[in-house]
Formats: structure tokens, C-alpha cells, sequence
């Protein structure tokens, strides 16, 4: 890593910058005027509360591209992957929204989303409640907080605006510590993201070491690295039931069969 630059960094640096632009065209007044606006909620921590019919409850996620693994899969459909998710049995769907460094959209959630019944987060680096007000308005389920990047101030102002616009907030950590600050915020859907995003080194253990220090009103979600059933047995045997995966299931041929594999169905 040394002299390696700070992905993350120059990711919230260039994101910042998209937000501000993007308040030009439309304020965050106006935005959280149209945020108001009666929608269909989909109801995305509720689905992940309990064990699904066969255990595992697999959050089936849109990603095109990431900084460290380039192209996922070219021409990637949002609609039919949806639909492939929903009829192989995921609990919800989690669409990747930033452009620059993922090759995702604000019009993939949407399609993703229109073209199923799943609950969808908003996978996005969250620097600003606007872009909170602009979850809300393209149609998301929930939004993913990264500790890391955050405050803990803004968490809690985070997680007020999502109550209040009636979307369901999940908080990624990586450690004891952010851990820690996201019980401070109140989080109660906590993913912990086994992969270091600066070092993109990933290790399920993370999941099932963090787990241990969670308190009984928070769920645990098991995000990044899952390649097979071995992986999702491990973190079952230790109690977590919930899994967000994304490259596996979009390098799969057919991703609804590979969801019954993970979870246990097929
Ligand atoms: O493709 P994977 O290894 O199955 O990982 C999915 C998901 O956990 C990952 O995309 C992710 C987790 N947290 C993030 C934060 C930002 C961008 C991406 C992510």
C-alpha cells in the first residue's frame, strides 16, 4: 500500500464534487419537496429480521465494475438481473448508483427496481443528506451509511432524515471501532463489509468476529467476498443469516440458479 493512493478517498473527493454539482440544477429544498411525494415502499430491513425458508437471506446486488476488479460483466441488463434475483429467491436487491469508479446509475436502480418486487438500497457514498432526499425520490428502499467516511453527528441526522422519508438505513463497519460508533449513531442494520476498502483485502472472519460484539437489537449483515455455500455455512454456524453478494452472482450464467445454491434451496 504505501504510496498507494487512498481509493476511497479520491472516491469521496470526486463525489463531493458530483453532489455539488448537482445541487445547481436541482436544490435540496426542492429535491426534499419531491422526496415527500407518496411512493411504494419496499419494506428492506424487514426482510432481512428473520431467517428466510431455507436460512440465508441473500441482498443480490447490480454491479457492473468496482476500482478493483474493473469490468464485472460487460453490458450487464439491471431489468434482467432483477428479475433473475427474484426468481432465484433473494430477500432484496442492492443496485450500485455512483458512475465514475462503479459504471453504475441513478436509471439502473430505477430499472432494476421497476423490473421486480424486491426492496432496493441505494449502494452509493453517502457525503451530503441531499443525496438522501435523491434516494428517496428515485425510488430506493434503503441507503448504506459507511462508518468509515462518517461522522457520527451525521449518521444520527443521517438515520433521522431516513426515518423521516420512511427509508431503511443499512451501516457498513469494518472494525471494533466503527462498530462501535454505529451502535453510538443507533444503527440497527449493520453490514460488515469483509473487505478492506483500502487495502481490498477480503476475509469473511471480519463478519463473524464483528458479529460477536453486536448487541441483540441489531442484524447482522455479511457483505462482500461470499463465493459459495461453504462461505455462507461458516457465517451461519456463527449465527448471521443475512449476505450481500455481488460479483459472484453477476459473473454467474445463471444467477437465480446460483441464489438456490448459495442459500441452501438447490
Ligand atoms: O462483489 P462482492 O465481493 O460480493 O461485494 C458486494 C458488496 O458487498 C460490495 O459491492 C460493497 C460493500 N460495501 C460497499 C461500499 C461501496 C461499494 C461497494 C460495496
Amino acid at each position: 500500500m504505501g504510496n498507494k493512493p487512498d481509493i476511497l478517498k479520491v472516491i469521496l473527493e470526486h463525489k463531493k464534487l458530483e453532489v455539488e454539482a448537482c445541487r445547481t440544477k436541482v436544490s435540496e429544498e426542492a429535491l426534499a419537496e419531491m422526496a415527500k411525494a407518496d411512493r411504494q415502499r419496499r419494506y428492506f430491513m424487514q426482510s432481512l429480521s428473520q431467517p428466510g425458508p431455507f436460512g440465508a437471506n441473500i441482498i443480490a446486488e447490480v454491479k457492473r465494475a468496482s476500482p478493483s476488479k474493473g469490468i464485472i460483466r460487460e453490458g450487464l441488463d439491471p431489468a434482467v438481473q432483477a428479475q433473475a434475483y427474484e426468481k432465484g429467491g433473494a430477500a432484496a436487491m442492492s443496485v450500485l448508483t455512483d458512475n465514475k469508479f462503479f459504471q453504475g446509475s441513478n436509471d439502473d436502480l430505477k430499472a432494476a427496481r421497476a423490473a421486480c418486487s424486491l426492496p432496493v438500497i441505494r449502494k452509493d457514498f453517502i457525503v451530503s443528506l441531499y443525496q438522501i432526499y435523491e434516494a428517496a425520490v428515485m425510488g430506493a428502499d434503503a441507503i448504506l451509511l459507511i462508518t468509515r467516511t462518517l461522522t457520527v453527528e451525521f449518521m444520527q441526522r443521517a438515520l433521522a432524515l431516513c426515518k423521516e422519508l420512511g427509508l431503511d438505513a443499512l451501516v457498513e463497519v469494518h472494525s471494533e471501532e466503527e462498530l462501535d460508533q454505529a451502535g453510538a449513531a443507533g444503527a440497527k442494520l449493520v453490514g460488515v463489509n469483509n473487505r478492506d476498502l483500502k487495502t481490498f483485502v477480503t476475509d469473511i472472519e471480519t463478519t463473524i468476529r464483528l458479529h460477536k460484539r453486536m448487541t441483540a437489537d441489531q442484524v447482522a449483515v455479511c457483505e462482500s467476498g461470499i463465493k459459495d455455500r461453504a462461505d455462507i455455512q461458516r457465517v451461519m454456524d456463527a449465527g448471521v443469516f443475512n449476505f450481500l453478494i455481488g460479483e459472484t452472482l453477476v459473473r454467474s450464467d445463471d444467477p437465480a440458479a446460483t441464489i438456490r445454491e448459495l442459500t441452501g434451496a438447490a
